[in-house]
């Protein structure tokens, strides 16, 4: 038996091995879609900054102009001093934005399914749990220990299926699913599983990190005035430009997230900078209209044109469009191809994507332009 140290090279050389290594590389996004790694600038087509505002000028502003007022940190959780008005006013405005009636915060999207599963599942102990096979590793991190009823990515007859087979005997039933799939760049069919999960006296739990900004009513996401949705997660570190989550769900709801989750009550509550960041992020999105359908427009066209090429794109109906490769060898080469002709463009692979589906996730930015995304298909092509 080895000391620990040794275990842990072998894991890692079994990783190397197997062609999954990883390491983390400096970079720095820039303006127009561009992202600057290895002293080189580079077009960027993996941030998922879709709307640029993670370097808008009033963001960065707005975030020293709280850090000065209320400090850099909260000073403790929430629910001993952490507490500000600012805490309670972004959640005001995060309901009225999501069209709920409470919001709650949370450190970042990761902890906030890792932290909120858990605490809804504590409600109704013995629950049936329904996943669609594509949810985020933040889901499953939130249901470490519970067995899931998984179907099959969209299918909505398969989680019926599942449904009628695993839930009718259950005390409870709660479904999880995204509104735009963050590796695929489809979108779920949220109204149908509204009316699926009723019939099924479910609970109907979805993750809008990608839609949150990009899509729906003034970017309000996918969830926005669709009745049925108990409860919808979502970030401020995607399109919104900076870092942290929010739950929007009933008042209700709230209340039990605030008494009973461990990762909202045995935590530092979000710092004010943050707070500032996301107050001028919400004033800007709602405007954004222009951006969004420059996104839309631009993703239609890098679809035709990788559709024209041959690529398979996975049924990408948003500013997330996969290019699906298939090994994890020739997407790598792929991938360092076009770092050579000056585009990011990262290799996705196993476990983040199920194997021989590994590709390219292109997530387009508002600051590209046409010209940005037909050097990339002359590149692929
Ligand atoms: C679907 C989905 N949910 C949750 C997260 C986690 O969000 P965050 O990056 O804010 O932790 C991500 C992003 O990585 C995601 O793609």
């Amino acid at each position: 038996m080895g000391s620990f140290d040794e275990r842990v090279a072998d894991g890692l050389a079994a990783i190397r091995a197997g062609g999954r290594w990883r390491e983390l590389r400096p970079s720095q996004l820039a303006q127009a879609g561009r992202i600057g790694r290895d002293g080189q600038g580079l077009i960027d087509f993996s941030s998922n900054d879709y709307l640029g505002l993670a370097l808008h000028p009033r963001l960065a502003e707005r975030a020293a102009d709280w850090g000065h007022a209320y400090g850099t940190g909260a000073g403790a959780s929430r629910l001993v001093t952490g507490t500000n008005a600012a805490h309670l006013a972004i959640e005001a405005r995060v309901a009225a934005f999501k069209g709920t009636e409470a919001a709650l915060l949370f450190a970042s999207g990761w902890q906030a399914n890792a932290a909120v599963i858990p605490a809804l599942l504590a409600a109704a102990p013995g629950a049936a749990v329904f996943t669609d096979r594509l949810v985020h590793a933040s889901i499953h991190a939130g249901l470490s220990g519970v067995r899931q009823h998984r179907f099959r990515h969209n299918d909505l007859a398969h989680l019926s299926e599942l449904l009628d087979r695993h839930g009718a005997a259950a005390p409870a039933r709660v479904i999880l699913v995204e509104s735009v799939y963050s590796m695929d760049g489809d979108r779920a069919d949220l109204p149908a599983l509204a009316t699926l999960a009723a019939a099924h006296d479910a609970v109907l739990i979805v993750d809008e990190a990608h839609a949150t900004g990009v899509l729906g009513p003034g970017g309000a996401g996918l969830c926005h005035g669709v009745p049925g949705i108990a409860l919808v997660m979502g970030t401020f570190s995607k399109a919104l430009g900076s870092f942290g989550a929010y739950v929007a769900c009933s008042a209700l709801l709230r209340d039990w997230l605030v008494n009973t989750c461990s990762g909202f009550i045995f935590t530092t509550a979000p710092p004010p900078p943050l707070l500032g960041a996301i107050d001028a992020a919400l004033d800007l999105v709602p405007g954004m209209t222009a951006e969004r359908t420059h996104l839309a427009n631009l993703a239609d066209r890098l679809r035709a044109g990788l559709a024209v090429r041959g690529f398979d794109t996975a049924g990408s109906t948003t500013q997330i469009v996969p290019a699906i490769i298939g090994t994890e060898a020739d997407t790598l080469a792929l991938s360092a191809r076009l770092a050579g002709a000056g585009m990011l463009a990262a290799a996705i692979r196993p476990p983040t994507v199920p194997a021989g589906t590994s590709r390219l996730r292109i997530a387009l930015r508002a600051g590209h332009d046409i010209a940005d995304v037909d050097r990339l298909l002359e590149a692929l092509g």
